[in-house]
């Protein structure tokens, strides 16, 4: 649905070229959320707006449901950049217009006769289950209902996908969650391609199917959250399930071992009958995620890393990514 291909993005500033996307290639299937983390500096939002060319990549291809928009003149970009909404962090909505107007002035900028304009604003908003606010001014919702009419509004084109720019940072941890599952229905229902941009974990966890992680303006792992997690050294795997400071435990091995989808949970009973081992669980997190249990075990075993050959082999063979860190 979304390709990008070999996109580079640099920016003068005070004398200096700062690269903010370095060569970045990167797909999203139609129908999936991805969602792409890293620090603060990291490329993420000038990325997004590369995709829909808000920002001119200098080189690179864009490709978003079968049409290159890096190719396109700006009249011609105006008119495919309709099928693709986008929702802010802050909401940007009109303060001088209700939640209604707001979304009527996406709709008139599009070019939707009037006539149609008010049946398409209630259906707009009903999608997002503010139709009981549509007289309210921006100043009388709350940050959830806000983000809501932005999202009715970004709807307005009936996009088939929609870009987020970190959505979700400016709302308390219920709304957020509110917010996750209706970007999350959308998807669904309409078969909403989303790309978005976060520094929350917990996005991640509660609604992306893909994620790329971004450093420095480059990708430095990507792909379907399962298939990341199960990675030996996955980046994603310790950003998703922090274990914290390694304690110092004298004469003991610690190992971390995550936990996947279809990998043996109870390897800890497991180890202690076969090995005859004394497996004592020092950290954890563990959650379900898109309806499998996946997470990190951190454990001790008494003596020794060369002693446990054994442990560690059978552990691997069990599909289960394990890491010494001590
Ligand atoms: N218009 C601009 N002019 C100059 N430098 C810019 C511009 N936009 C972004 N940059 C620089 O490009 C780099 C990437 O910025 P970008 O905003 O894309 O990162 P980010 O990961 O989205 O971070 P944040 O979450 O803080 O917005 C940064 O070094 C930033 O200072």
């Amino acid at each position: 649905m979304i390709r990008i291909e070999g996109l580079r993005k640099t920016f003068r500033s005070r004398g200096r070229t700062v690269t903010a996307v370095d060569n970045v290639d990167l797909t999203v299937r139609d129908g999936e959320v991805f969602g792409v983390v890293g620090r603060s500096g990291a490329g993420k939002s000038t990325l997004l707006r590369c995709v829909n060319l808000l920002e001119r990549p200098d080189t690179g291809t864009i490709t978003v449901d079968g049409v290159e928009l890096s190719a396109l003149r700006e009249d011609k970009l105006r008119t495919a950049r309709q099928r693709i909404g986008m929702v802010h962090q802050h909401f940007a909505l009109l303060s001088s217009r209700t939640a209604a107007g707001n979304v009527a002035f996406a709709l008139e900028v599009m070019g939707v006769p009037r006539g149609e304009r008010a049946t398409r604003v209630r259906e707009l908003l009903d999608l997002v289950g503010l139709a009981d606010r549509a007289n309210s001014y921006p100043a009388q919702l709350s940050g959830g209902q806000k983000q809501r009419v932005g999202i009715a509004r970004a709807l307005a084109g009936r996009p088939r996908v929609l870009l987020s720019d970190e959505a979700t940072s400016a709302l308390d941890p219920e709304t957020t969650a509110a917010t996750l599952a209706l970007l999350r229905e959308l998807n669904q229902r309409l078969g909403l391609t989303i790309l978005l941009i976060t520094h929350e974990m917990d996005v991640v966890k509660r609604l992306c199917d893909s994620v790329a992680i971004m450093r420095d303006g480059r990708i430095v792992e990507s792909g379907p959250v399962p298939e990341l997690i199960a990675r030996p050294d996955s980046e994603l795997a310790r950003d998703l399930f922090p274990l914290g400071p390694v304690p110092e435990l004298p004469d003991t091995t610690i190992l971390d071992v995550t936990l996947t989808g279809t990998a043996d949970e109870s390897f800890v009973a497991t180890l202690s009958r076969r090995y005859d081992l004394d497996v004592r669980i020092i950290g954890g997190a563990v959650e379900t995620l898109a309806g499998t249990r996946a997470g990190r075990l951190r454990v001790a075993l008494p003596g020794a890393a060369e002693q446990h050959e054994g442990p560690l082999r059978h552990l691997r063979d069990a599909g289960l990514p394990v890491e010494v860190v001590r």
